[in-house]
C-alpha cells in the first residue's frame, strides 16, 4: 500500500520518541521530581522557548492488572478519550490515515487565566519488539505530534494553537501462574512511561503555566491509568 506523506515523519518520531522514553532521569538530564502519588513519580526539566514554558514532563508509572497493549489502546482510541480526558471541550478525527494512525483535532478547556488551547496531532499506536532484550515482553507506544493541514490553519478561531510531542510507552511483565494454571491479571503489571513537551502556543504566564503543569498532570495520569483498570477488569486479557 502506498505510505502516506506522513510517513517518514511519524516513522523519525515514534523512534525518536522510544528512545527517549528509555533514558533514565538520574544523572546530569537536569529532570527534578516535581510529583509523586504511590507508584507514579513525575519529573520535570525548566525549560523556556523564546520566553514561552515548555517544560519536558516525564512520569514513570507501575499499574498492575492491566497490558501495555491494553493501556495504549485506550490511550489511541477516540471512542475511550472522553472517558478519560477532562480537560477535552471537543476532540474530532479529521483523517483517518490507517487503523494505526489518526489526526485529532482537539479544544482543550480554557485554564483562567491563559487563554483556550486547541491542537491538531498525529496519533500513531505501534508495537515494538525490544531489540536489546528478546525474551523481554513487547513494548507498545502510542505517540501524539503536532502537525498542520490548510483545512485547520492556526490561530484563525477563538483558540491559541499548541504544540505538542507526547508519548505513552508501555512494557508488560507476567509473573508465571502456577503450572499449567492461566494468567490472570493479577499476575500482570504495565510499566508505563510518559513524556511531553508542550508548547502552549501563544503567550501564558510562566508561573501560571507552572502552576498547572504541577496540578493537572498528576491528576491526569492517575485519572487515564484509573480508567484503563477500569475498562479492562472484567475483560479477557489482550496481550
Ligand atoms: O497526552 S495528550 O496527547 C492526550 C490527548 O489529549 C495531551 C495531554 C495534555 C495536553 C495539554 C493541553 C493543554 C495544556 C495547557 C497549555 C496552556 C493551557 C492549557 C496542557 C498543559 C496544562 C497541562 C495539562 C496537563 C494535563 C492535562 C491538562 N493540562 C496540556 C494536550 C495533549
Amino acid at each position: 500500500a502506498v505510505k502516506h506523506r506522513l510517513w517518514p515523519e511519524i516513522e523519525k518520531v515514534t523512534m525518536e520518541q522510544l528512545h527517549y522514553a528509555r533514558l533514565g532521569v538520574g544523572g546530569a538530564g537536569g529532570w527534578q521530581l516535581f510529583a509523586e502519588d504511590g507508584d507514579m513519580r513525575m519529573y520535570r526539566r525548566e525549560e523556556e522557548a523564546d520566553g514561552l514554558v515548555v517544560d519536558p514532563l516525564k512520569a514513570c508509572h507501575v499499574v498492575k492488572g492491566v497490558t501495555g497493549h491494553e493501556v495504549c489502546n485506550i490511550f489511541f482510541s477516540p471512542e475511550y478519550r472522553s472517558g478519560w480526558e477532562a480537560t477535552l471541550e471537543d476532540m474530532t478525527v479529521v483523517e483517518n490515515i490507517s487503523n494505526d494512525t489518526l489526526i485529532f483535532l482537539q479544544t482543550h478547556k480554557r485554564i483562567w487565566p491563559a487563554t483556550q488551547r486547541d491542537s491538531l496531532f498525529w496519533s500513531h499506536i505501534r508495537r515494538v519488539s525490544d531489540d536489546q532484550d528478546p525474551d523481554a515482553h513487547d513494548l507498545w507506544i502510542v505517540c501524539n505530534h503536532s502537525t498542520e493541514l490548510p483545512d485547520y490553519p492556526a490561530n484563525t478561531g477563538k483558540c491559541v494553537r499548541l504544540y505538542l510531542s507526547v508519548s505513552l510507552v508501555c512494557q508488560t511483565f507476567i509473573d508465571p501462574p502456577k503450572e499449567g494454571e492461566r494468567i490472570k491479571r493479577e499476575d500482570i503489571t504495565c510499566k508505563i512511561t510518559y513524556c511531553s513537551v508542550v508548547n502552549p502556543g501563544g503567550w501564558a504566564p510562566a508561573s501560571v503555566l507552572r502552576a498547572v503543569y504541577k496540578r493537572e498532570y498528576p491528576k491526569f495520569l492517575k485519572r487515564f491509568t484509573s480508567f484503563c483498570i477500569d475498562q479492562c477488569k472484567d475483560k479477557p486479557i489482550v496481550f
